[in-house]
């Protein structure tokens, strides 16, 4: 069944987002999840979307919590999608797609020593278990079928790209580093091979 957009509705933000937003649902994504995507800005007059694939971290988005960069990165990710039109994936893969509690037995085991990669294996999960097709069929009931992707992270504009999206550009986002999350930024970079400048940033 081709997935279609559900609802649109408008959300009321604080004036420093400088723009409309609205929230849309979709039907039968191909995994189930109650995926979401934020439209800010003027979506319609953008040559080409600027799009962020966010996936959810509720310690870091709703809590501030310092072990990530997700919450300064998605209050990056508005603010910059609202200047040029565009949307926001808010993706449920928690954890890297491991879910909540597991991110929360790997964090207790960061904190015997070791990376954000080691203790999901140690947990038996893959080092990274996200899968972009429901993002790709959003992508598509949005109509945005060329996209310039706001993201350090290689395998979402691979995945995109995979999937059908044209990935017109990628655009890295700031370094936001910290004392409590430079080893997850580093265990990034050696892993994954996300592009975050950190000499450029301390
Ligand atoms: N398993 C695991 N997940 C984590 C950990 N820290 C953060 N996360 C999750 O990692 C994900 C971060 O997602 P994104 O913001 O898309 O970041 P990213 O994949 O690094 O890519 P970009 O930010 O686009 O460069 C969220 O789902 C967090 O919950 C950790 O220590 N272990
Ligand atoms: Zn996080």
């Amino acid at each position: 069944m081709p997935v279609r957009t559900r609802v649109t509705v408008p959300l009321e933000f604080p004036d420093g987002y400088r723009a409309t937003a609205e929230v849309v649902t979709f039907t039968s994504l191909s995994d189930g999840k109650e995926h979401l995507a934020l439209a800010f800005g003027d979506v319609a007059g953008a040559e080409v979307p600027l799009v962020r694939l966010h996936s959810e971290c509720m310690t870091g988005d709703v809590f501030g919590s310092q072990r990530c960069d997700c919450g300064p990165q998605l209050r990056e990710a508005v603010q910059r999608i609202a200047e040029t039109g565009g949307y926001l994936l808010y993706l449920r893969q928690e954890g890297r797609g491991i879910g909540l509690y597991a991110k929360l037995d790997a964090y207790a085991l960061q904190d015997t020593g070791m990376d954000t990669y080691e203790a999901n294996r140690a947990l038996g999960h893959a080092d990274d278990e996200r899968d972009y097709t429901a993002a790709a069929q959003m992508l598509e009931a949005l109509g945005a079928s060329t996209v310039d992707l706001l993201t350090n992270n290689p395998d979402k504009s691979r995945q995109l790209r995979d999937l059908g999206v044209d990935v017109r550009t990628v655009q890295p986002t700031a370094v936001h580093a910290s004392p409590a999350n430079v080893r997850y930024l580093q265990a990034k970079v050696a892993h994954t091979q996300h592009t975050i400048d950190l000499a450029s940033a301390s």
